[in-house]
């Protein structure tokens, strides 16, 4: 699949230098165009991938480049503002080349959680290409106002979007490693599922054929109807061996039975893995409304059985009557992988919970302002009122 890809605000540039990365590591093409936005000059210059013409720094004139400072509806109004600025960055897109929109943005912040959803409002307006935004959720640790934050511009993205694809740093989290290192790591973890989720529907990498190859427009049915996804992701690293050879080797058909039983089963303990393993938004899967398994490894280690199989399993548990599945051969690759996604979930009791911390923190904040404008009164007046300022 073909994306023009935005990082909006500094977790979405971040991500999206990584997608660069990732797409010029395994060939994979899925970013067709890449243009990185933000208030925050010294961000956009942080980035090694994105190349500079495809920086766009907003919110000039307001905040003067350096940035918005987790205020997510000032960062909805700089962009608002320079909403043309924006749009015409994104001029230069092949608009005829491309899938889909991607908008990357960490919710909790101020830029890419107010910015986003303003530019997928005229993108959608614009274009006739879906528009899909990956929502990094803050950590619970990060603080009241990040979550705040978070939760509004969740609401926000899934009403612009026409899908919100979630990511929860909160599960993904590691003790013990500095924010930075944390960082590097998840966002690793990001490109790692999203790659071969949308590196699907390339055929082309390492020229392998695919038995049921998995298509562009699979993913954007599975997508469509709008909602929020999580995906799931399991692997096995593989001893990677000559398929020609190894069945020249063979001789007989009785192995290849062999190898074929035991590709099918490799194939759905990796789809149970990765749909009852850590998800990038933890929920219950009963009740998701569609599904896609992409399976994904050196062809030889595919098979329709197994991706059968595991596509009935997810039926079964998701309770859902649309599960597409196909194959994502990588020719030479170390692994077999299986990638859900899971759209249109609902029991997600990780964004109740955002919501609640949320109303709490808007309650505090309002309790602690109405305090300190009575406190700040009574420390500047004087006892019996007898001094009076100068003016
Ligand atoms: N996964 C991941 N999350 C990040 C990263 N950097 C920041 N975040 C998350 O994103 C949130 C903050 O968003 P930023 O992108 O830094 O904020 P911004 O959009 O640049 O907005 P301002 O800094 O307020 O102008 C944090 O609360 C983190 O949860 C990153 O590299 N990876």
């Amino acid at each position: 699949m073909k994306l023009a890809m935005v990082g909006f605000g500094q977790a979405g540039g971040k991500i999206l230098d990584k997608f660069l990365e990732y797409d010029r590591r395994n060939g994979s093409d899925i970013v067709r165009a890449a243009l990185a936005v933000n208030t925050a000059k010294a961000d956009l210059v942080g980035l090694e991938n994105v190349p500079e013409e495809n920086r766009v720094l907003i919110g000039q004139s307001r905040v003067k480049g350096h940035g918005v400072g987790a205020d997510n509806e000032l960062g909805s109004e700089v962009a608002e503002e320079d909403i043309d600025e924006l749009v015409a960055a994104m001029d230069d897109v092949p608009a005829h080349e491309v899938d889909a929109f991607l908008i990357i943005a960490g919710l909790g912040g101020g830029s890419g959680s107010g910015g986003g959803p303003v530019l997928a409002r005229h993108l959608k307006r614009i274009y006739t290409e879906p528009v899909y935004a990956l929502g990094i959720l803050p950590s619970a640790d990060e603080g009241g106002i990040y979550t705040l934050n978070a939760a509004r511009s969740f609401e926000t993205y899934v009403r612009e979007c026409d899908h919100l694809l979630v990511f929860d740093n909160d599960a993904w989290r590691r003790s013990g490693e500095s924010v930075q290192a944390g960082y590097d790591g998840i966002n690793e973890e990001i490109v790692t599922r999203f790659g071969l989720l949308f590196g699907a529907g390339e055929v082309e990498r390492g020229g392998e054929v695919a038995e049921s190859v998995v298509d562009s427009s699979e993913i954007i049915n599975t997508l469509a109807g709008g909602g929020v996804s999580t995906v799931g992701y399991a692997s096995e690293t593989i001893e990677r061996q000559d398929a020609g050879l190894l069945s020249r080797l063979r001789g007989n058909g009785a192995s290849d039975d062999l190898d074929a039983a035991k590709t099918t089963n490799r194939i759905t303990s990796l789809v149970r893995k990765a749909a009852l393993g850590r998800l990038t938004l933890p929920c219950e899967i009963e009740g998701t409304e569609r599904a896609l398994l992409v399976l994904s490894g050196p062809s030889h280690y595919l098979n329709r059985k197994g991706i059968e199989r595991g596509r009935k399993w997810l039926e079964e548990q998701t309770g859902s009557m649309e599960v597409r599945g196909g194959d994502y051969p990588i020719r030479d690759a170390d692994f077999v992988a299986a990638v859900v996604l899971l759209a249109g979930v609902t029991n997600v009791p990780r964004i109740k919970e955002l919501q609640r911390v949320a109303i709490e923190t808007r309650e505090n904040i309002e309790e602690i302002r109405a305090g300190s404008d009575a406190n700040l009164q009574e420390l500047i007046a004087d006892e019996e009122d007898e001094l009076e300022p100068l003016f």
